[in-house]
């Protein structure tokens, strides 16, 4: 799949296959790339060559709806400008599942709720947006996401604004799902500790497919990042990676 844009090629020749049930970390320097595939994947953009499939089926031309059934995204900049209090910004990931004429149910209520819990936002249920933090906006978006309930979850750098409590919690649930998840990451280290497998972006190329020793060695980075760095573990044996600087 490839993805043009301004005259210049942003994704290119990407062949990515997700198995269900997998977690994929996408990582990669700072324009790379990432946010661009997430929404080719999420049917935001269409590749300018080659298809975007769930299952056997290409999104292209399939209406929001239909895609929002089937996987939920969660933006990098999901920022929303809106008066609603925190349960109600949750309840819209319901949307996609009802019918004009009819109301959030008891149903709808009880995954909203369960999406609260999850993302440990119970108790903020009547807060207004305005009045959350980034942390808390960021895990309002990501239990809107868990609220439609998709067999496949996309996420750009979700844990960027979090603590490390909630990085860590946030990773644990979408790893510990049956969902399928592809998520965008900065963090090396919790990209390599949770993700089944890593897919390396550069320059809009996928050069690197496999497990986090496979993907992250100290000279891809190198290449990469154009980073100095050790890649090892740290003193509970999770992946560590050392950084002596840049190159
Ligand atoms: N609509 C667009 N028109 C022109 N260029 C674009 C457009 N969207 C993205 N780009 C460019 O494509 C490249 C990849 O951007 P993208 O946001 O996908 O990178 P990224 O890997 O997500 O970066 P970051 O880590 O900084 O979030 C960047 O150089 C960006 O400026």
């Amino acid at each position: 799949m490839a993805w043009a844009a301004g005259g210049r090629t942003i994704i290119t020749g990407v062949d990515l296959d997700v198995a269900p049930g997998e977690t994929v970390g996408l990582i990669g320097p700072n324009g790379s790339g990432k946010s661009s595939l997430l929404r080719c994947l999420a049917g935001l953009r269409a590749p300018s060559a080659g298809t975007v499939r769930h299952g056997d089926e290409d999104i292209a031309g399939w209406s929001a709806r239909r895609i929002a059934r089937r996987l939920a995204f969660v933006e990098q900049t999901a920022d929303s400008d809106t008066d609603l209090r925190v349960a109600d910004v949750v309840a819209l990931g319901r949307t996609p599942f009802r019918d004009r004429w009819r109301g959030v149910d008891r149903t709808d209520r009880a995954i909203v709720d369960a999406a609260l819990d999850r993302l440990d936002l119970t108790e903020l249920r009547h807060r207004r947006w305005a009045t959350l933090s980034g942390g808390e906006r960021q895990r309002a978006h990501i239990a809107r996401a868990l609220a439609q309930r998709p067999h496949a979850i996309l996420l750009d750098e979700p844990t960027n604004h979090l603590d490390v409590r909630h990085q860590l919690e946030l990773m644990a649930l979408l790893t510990g799902t049956d969902q399928t998840v592809l998520v965008a990451l900065h963090d090396l280290a919790l990209a390599a500790r949770f993700c089944d497998r890593l897919v390396l972006l550069h320059r809009g190329a996928l050069v690197a497919d496999g497990t986090a020793d496979e993907v992250l060695t100290s000279a891809r980075l190198r290449e990469v990042y154009e980073i100095d760095a050790e890649v090892g573990r740290d003193a509970l044996g999770h992946p560590a990676i050392a950084y002596r600087g840049v190159t």
